[in-house]
């Protein structure tokens, strides 16, 4: 597990990073979620070793994270990597081989990293020649080529259609299954809602929340249900240990103080007869991505 802990940074008199403290745990696909300016991009240049922390220490399994473990996380800067004027596949063999890998091996995860990814037709092609969504492909395949043992990738999403997501989501989750951590920053809270099984959400500087989807949507919500029924439901009004949130109809949202008051008044309905749904209501991220960031 990589561990970050009480990290903070400063640029001259600016402080950018406060106390930031998460763990990025293996085989676990991670979100790393802020608006812009958040310290996304500072943060992961301090866990790569590109940037020094002010304070703060980066570790694995308790340790300080060490030269040769750094060497091994497969990282896609913000600013990415690759030559523009050099075919994409020499480039990963390069890189592959930097890493230590034989002649032989580099060529074929280049070339299998670059056809799972929809570049195979491709793989001879100039970066510039290719376009901004098959470069940033590339930019992927870059990070992953020589086997890493934990990924680090700065916006990996952004600039892909919606297959290139999938199939890049799938390339990553193979990736997070061999043990290895997977972190990755994001804008796109959709994307990152679905994608991840953790989630840090940065605002200022400042980690604002942590944890799986469920922890945070549980630590944020109030649990509210939604029970739909062919007569009027007005009734719930009245049911014990719940408040009516909104209510039309047949159609009703509570909240309750417990499952069983919830459950109370799911007996009654069916009692009553006429149910047509009855389900928690999940808050969506992005609403509480924007209560805990303001
Ligand atoms: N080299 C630097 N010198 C001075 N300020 C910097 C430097 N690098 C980053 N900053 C500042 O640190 C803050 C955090 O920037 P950072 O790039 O980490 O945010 P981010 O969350 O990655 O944003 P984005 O989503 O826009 O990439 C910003 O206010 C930025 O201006």
């Amino acid at each position: 597990m990589i561990q970050l802990r009480g990290i903070d940074r400063s640029f001259g008199t600016t402080q950018v990073l406060h106390d930031v403290s998460f763990d990025i745990h293996p085989g676990r696909m991670t979100g790393f979620v802020g608006a812009n300016g958040a310290g996304k991009t500072t943060t992961m240049r301090i866990l790569l070793g590109v940037l020094e922390p002010s304070a703060g220490t980066v570790e694995v399994d308790g340790a300080p994270m060490s030269a040769d473990y750094r060497a091994r996380i497969g990282y896609m800067p913000e600013e990415r990597g690759l030559y523009p004027k050099m075919p994409v596949d020499d480039q990963l063999v390069y890189l592959a081989r930097l890493h230590g890998l034989d002649a032989k091996m580099a060529r074929r995860r280049a070339l299998d990293l670059l056809e799972r990814l929809g570049l195979g037709e491709r793989h001879h092609d100039t970066l510039e020649s290719l376009s901004l969504g098959n470069q940033q492909r590339a930019q992927i395949a870059a990070a992953l080529v020589h086997d890493p043992a934990a990924l680090v990738l700065d916006e990996p999403f952004s600039g892909l259609d919606p297959m290139a997501v999938e199939v890049t989501l799938e390339v990553l989750r193979d990736v997070a299954r061999t043990g290895a951590p997977v972190l990755f920053s994001s804008h796109q809270l959709d994307v990152v809602e679905r994608l991840c099984d953790e989630l840090v959400i940065i605002g200022d500087g400042r980690v604002r929340a942590a944890g799986t989807r469920e922890s945070i949507r549980a630590a944020h919500t109030s649990p509210e249900w939604r029970l739909v029924t062919t007569g009027d439901a007005g009734w719930v009004r009245d049911a014990l240990g719940v408040e009516v949130v909104d209510l039309a109809g047949g159609e009703v949202r509570f909240t309750a103080v417990d499952e069983a008051a919830a459950d109370r008044v799911l007996s009654q309905a069916v009692e009553r007869g006429g149910v047509r749904a009855f389900s928690p209501v999940t808050r969506p991220l992005t609403e509480i991505f924007q209560e805990v960031v303001r």
